[in-house]
């Protein structure tokens, strides 16, 4: 068998807040054209690994590659080939839905018409056409996080990496971007997905990363992760941490 090819490889990232170590070595190869989970418990690091791989945060170790690009060395190379939809992503919310994803295109160089025309196919794709001139700031959670995923996937790029994209998201939405996503897969798009939601990651991904503590506690194959069990299970076996139900005695109401 051939050697797949990486579409993302991470190797040693690190990253200290004070004396807090959020990152603590990780190295990850994410598959060309695979569909890629990561999970972990709040605060496991999977945000700051994220933004360290995909240039928006430095890493204070390690390096991180988009098919062959070093996405610290060569940033601008980097970043042609990645989508990104960042966790608490702030926008230029002052803009309509419309204006936001227009301006995302011609940042990206793209000529205006194939920005036009793209816009309306993802504002209807993600269902906000009846909202394209409503400003930002006045669009629901769920629909800032769709007018972000929509900037992110305009310029069609080879890679995306998608913090937590489902959250907020109305399930008709959801399963419209499942559907989106399943299709830029089967092209040879790369996918990259953070998410809380076993069920979901067990169902859509190929791959997945179980993330703890700034460290990698087990990567591969979604069936060689779960090994024979759900998802759910083994991540809460990898990762420990059920809290005792005893204290909280005063919480009830008789
Ligand atoms: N800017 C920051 N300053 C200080 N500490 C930070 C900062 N960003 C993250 N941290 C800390 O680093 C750790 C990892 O945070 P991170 O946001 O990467 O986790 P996460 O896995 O994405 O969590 P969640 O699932 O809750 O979104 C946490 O302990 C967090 O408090």
């Amino acid at each position: 068998m051939s050697t797949p090819l990486i579409a993302l490889s991470i190797r040693g990232l690190a990253k200290r807040f004070g004396t807090k170590i959020a990152v603590d070595g990780i190295s990850l190869d994410v598959p060309a054209g695979s569909f890629f989970g990561i999970v972990g418990p709040n605060g496991a690091g999977k945000t700051t690994t994220l933004s360290m791989a995909t240039g928006l945060l430095r890493p204070d170790f390690g390096t991180a590659v988009v098919h062959g690009v070093d996405v610290w060395a060569q940033p601008l190379q980097a970043k042609k080939l990645m989508g990104i939809l960042p966790d608490g992503v702030r926008l230029f919310d002052r803009l309509s839905g419309e204006q936001l994803v227009t301006y995302a295109g011609l940042l990206r160089g793209m000529d205006r018409d194939v920005v036009a025309a793209r816009v309306g196919e993802l504002l209807a794709a993600l269902d906000l056409s009846q909202d394209a001139g409503t400003l930002v700031v006045d669009y629901s959670a769920g629909m800032t996080k769709k007018i972000a995923l929509a900037s992110a996937l305009i310029h069609a790029p080879k890679i995306l990496v998608l913090d937590e994209p489902f959250e907020s998201v109305d399930p008709v939405s959801a399963a419209n971007i499942r559907d989106i996503l399943d299709r830029y897969v089967a092209t040879g798009g790369t996918v990259i997905v953070s998410s809380h939601v076993m069920d979901l990651v067990q169902r859509m991904c190929d791959h997945v990363a179980v993330i703890a503590g700034g460290r990698i506690l087990a990567a591969g194959t979604v069936d060689q992760v779960r090994a024979g069990a759900t998802l759910e299970e083994r991540f809460v076996q990898l990762v420990g941490g059920r809290s005792q139900t005893e204290g909280l005695e005063w919480l009830r109401t008789s």
